[in-house]
């Protein structure tokens, strides 16, 4: 990568910022977060609320899921300016350098210049500015203990951020939500602290985050420099399997499928060892339902959703899931999927 091809990202509140005219520079706002925080939640709340500025969002893509990630994105985004962007290996201070800014100017290049950009990245990416915590399962992430050599990304998240939201107040209680609020404070005894559902701030809050930048004193650049020499990738035990299987399923056989994976946790890989499923992604066929349905898994909690995109007529009706987790192995978890369903028909 040849250094002097990649124009370097611009510092939230740096020179030029307030100029007029094409010359003014645009805030770049990167929002990280453990997988399932909220923060395409937090991406699509901004993106809908009526604010007469021009946001370009950048969504990552996670391992083999992309094509679904894409999916879930356009059903639920309505009107998205989108670019997408492929962090190697999910880690942004590798790739923001080359296809980072190239899928920036891109974006500017087709759409004209925006007032903000907004960068998601993967769930155990690296650097960060705007971090959304789950109330509900953050505290289990910050506190998890890492084998040796591996950094705990929840905490580095947080350590790194501008801004911290705790997202998803309404599923603890006061009580658990101070244990959670005290955790963060005692990583980030600097970051303004913001509580949400369904990831609705306040978008001054967000938009505007050079406001914190100046109480850290260190610029985006810097944060970007300075992560960079102390590298550590993704945790090595968590992986992405993504699988396939058409046809209509009853939605009582998906439940039974999720809950035996999420709840029951009797589903094993070849060696015997629990499957593990932290996230979990999926775009369904429903027998009866005209319209796709969204399976949405986060941890032990889950939701279907009925989305607006009907199958059309000459479709081929198809299940695709995207899970992460440890232990995951395709082969078996396709096969036991499969078997989930049939089982329940040949009974029902
Ligand atoms: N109960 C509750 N659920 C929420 C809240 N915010 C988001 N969710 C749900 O949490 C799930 C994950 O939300 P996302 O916004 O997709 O999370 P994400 O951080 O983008 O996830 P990854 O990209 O996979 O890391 C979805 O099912 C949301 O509907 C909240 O405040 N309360
Ligand atoms: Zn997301």
């Amino acid at each position: 990568m040849e250094d002097e091809e990649c124009p370097d990202l611009v510092p939230i509140g740096g020179a030029g910022e307030t100029e007029p005219g094409p010359g003014r520079r645009i805030p770049v706002t990167i929002i990280t977060g453990y997988l399932g925080a909220g923060k395409t939640t937090l991406l699509n709340y901004i993106l809908t609320e009526q604010h007469n500025k021009r946001i370009a969002v950048i969504l990552n893509e996670f391992g083999e899921g992309s094509a679904l990630e894409k999916s879930l994105a356009i059903s639920q985004g309505g009107e998205l300016y989108e670019e997408w962007l492929e962090l190697r290996n999910g880690c942004l201070c590798c790739s923001v350098k080359d296809n980072g800014v190239k899928a920036i100017e891109n974006l500017m290049q087709r759409r004209g210049k925006f007032d903000y950009i907004l960068l998601e990245t993967t769930g155990l990416a690296d650097p960060g500015i705007l971090c959304v915590v789950d109330a509900k399962h953050g505290l289990q992430h910050l506190t998890e203990e890492k084998p040796e050599g591996l950094v705990n990304e929840a905490s580095r998240q947080v350590a790194l951020a501008d801004l911290i939201i705790i997202n998803k107040t309404d599923l603890v209680s006061e009580e658990e939500l101070n244990k959670v609020r005290t955790s963060v404070r005692s990583i980030n005894g600097l970051v303004k602290i913001l509580e949400t559902q369904r990831s609705r701030v306040d978008l001054s809050n967000v938009l505007d985050l050079h406001a914190f930048d100046s109480l850290s004193g260190i610029s985006l650049q810097k944060k970007l420099e300075h992560v960079k020499t102390t590298h550590a990738h993704l945790d090595k035990a968590i992986t992405t399997v993504t699988f396939e299987v058409p046809g209509n399923i009853k939605e009582e056989n998906l439940n039974l499928f999720i809950q035996n994976l999420l709840w029951e946790k009797n589903v094993k890989d070849k060696t015997g060892r629990t499957m593990d499923v932290i996230r979990l992604k999926g775009l369904v066929s429903i027998q009866g339902k005209s319209h796709q349905v969204i399976v949405q898994g986060v941890h032990e909690l889950y939701d279907l959703e009925e989305t607006k995109v009907a199958w059309k007529e000459d479709e081929k009706r198809t299940n695709r899931l995207v899970l992460i987790g440890r232990n995951l192995d395709k082969e078996t978890i396709k096969e036991v999927f499969i078997a989930t369903v049939r089982e329940k028909q040949r009974n029902s």
